[in-house]
């Protein structure tokens, strides 16, 4: 998977910087002189303004989605005509006034999503979560190792990097209560994740096979289920995660192309069931990921959490959301589901890395977590290998924690026990 040397950009590219020409990840910015948001594309520590360098009207709508709808064909010719832009002496003169410093521009969400599904598809965590959350019966549950299991989330609170995470209020049961309370998440959790964004629709009544992953999915992004544990563990029997998850979804401004993890591709582990023809991959290309993910709380890092190890592949988790014969639109979100690995510091929640809450975990700075306190920052960051030796960087996801926000009348006015 090496081809020719990579030709230089005359554009200098810091070395290590992760934005090298394998990469080109597409956002959306804007700046403090032009407060229009439109299409760019990250390359060493600047952002190359694809409305000014195309004069496309499809960049220039606020979202990647117009571009996206256009399909794989049109994403393989800009690519390959940025990389001749950035790298041919001659096309400099014209494309250099459209580069602009990415420390100067504020990113945006960079796709409207249209639905958004959350899979659950790491060994390690599912059954991570089952022995914490259902201890005394099997870590999994007996569908587990015959499809990838997922949640339908909520598509309009998925917000961009950097938005502040108010924590979320609702009712909570703590284990010796019969009633709930209501009041602020007390156990609020991240998850880390990567998320896959549709590009390519798909029509009612044809699943997606397959090997038909790269018509259908334009890129990767990271991501980040904000969960509350106590919302959530009241709430999800029968029917699964509801307002625990859906205040939040955080994903990376930076959406990197299907095709910049050509040389990240690696055989998924070996399945434990053979899986049913339709998510049967052993013959098919493999679809693993070589991602490596880090969780920082307040700048220390807690975690990496490696996604090679994901039990499901996307090619899989697509085949699956669409066997039923449901459609894909442009925009939808699909993500991995939490990325965790067998060790302790391979967890992508603190859910998992404090054990549910009873071995906390002791930071460098001597203090002490359990789960979110207020103030609290996490980012998470991820690299995957590139061709010719490149690293490809995911740039980040991060949020803020903040206390609930104040009561309205209405909730405020719930009478007895829901009072806070
Ligand atoms: O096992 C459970 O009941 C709950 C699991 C989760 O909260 C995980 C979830 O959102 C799916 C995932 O991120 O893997
Ligand atoms: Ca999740
Ligand atoms: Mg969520």
């Amino acid at each position: 998977m090496s081809g020719s040397p990579p030709a230089a950009s005359w554009l200098g590219i810091p070395a290590g910087s992760g934005f090298g020409l394998e990469n080109l990840p597409y956002g959306v910015f804007s700046t403090g002189r032009d407060n229009r948001p439109r299409s760019g594309v990250a390359i060493g520590d600047q952002i190359l303004d694809l409305t000014g360098v195309t004069g496309d009207p499809v960049h220039g709508t606020g979202s990647l989605n117009a571009f996206m709808a256009q399909g794989p064909r049109r994403w393989q010719t800009l690519r390959a005509d940025l990389v001749t832009w950035l790298t041919d002496e001659r096309h400099r003169r014209r494309v250099e006034p459209h580069l602009v410093p990415r420390g100067e521009a504020r990113l945006h969400l960079p796709v409207e999503i249209a639905d958004y599904v959350d899979f659950y598809s790491s060994r390690d965590h599912a059954e991570n979560l089952g022995r914490i959350l259902r201890p005394g019966g099997a870590p999994l549950t007996p569908n587990w190792l015959h499809m990838p299991l997922g949640y339908h989330g909520r598509a309009g609170t998925v917000v961009v990097s950097g938005t502040p995470v108010t924590r979320p209020r609702g009712q909570r049961r703590g284990p010796a209560d019969d009633t709930p309370d209501f009041g602020p998440s007390q156990r609020l959790d991240i998850e880390a994740e990567i998320g896959f964004v549709v590009g390519s629709p798909s029509p009612a009544g044809r699943p997606v096979a397959l090997p038909d992953l790269p018509r259908h999915v334009f890129g990767v992004c990271l991501l980040n289920d904000w969960s509350a544990r106590d919302l959530q563990a009241w709430e999800y029997v029968p029917l699964g995660p509801f307002l625990g998850k859906s205040f939040l979804t955080s994903v990376s401004p930076w959406v990197v192309p299907l095709a910049a993890l050509e040389a990240a591709r690696i055989r998924p582990p070996r399945r434990e069931v053979t899986p049913l023809p339709y998510l049967d991959d052993a013959a098919a290309e493999p679809w693993g990921l070589d991602i490596q993910l880090e969780v920082r709380l307040n700048g220390h890092l807690v975690s990496r959490p490696p996604f090679r190890l994901m039990y499901w592949t996307p090619a899989q988790q697509l085949a699956h959301l669409t066997v039923n014969g449901a459609s894909l639109r442009t925009g939808d979100l699909f993500a991995s589901g939490t990325v965790s690995g067998p060790a302790r510091h391979q967890s992508g929640s603190f859910i998992e890395l404090s054990w549910g809450g009873r071995e906390p975990l002791e930071l460098p700075d001597g203090s002490v977590r359990v789960f979110l306190q207020d103030g609290d920052h996490v980012t998470i960051t991820a690299v995957a290998p590139g061709r010719h030796g490149e690293t490809l960087s995911f740039g980040e996801v991060a949020g803020r924690v903040q206390p609930a926000a104040a009561l309205t009348s209405q909730t405020a006015s719930v009478p007895g026990p829901l009072g806070v």
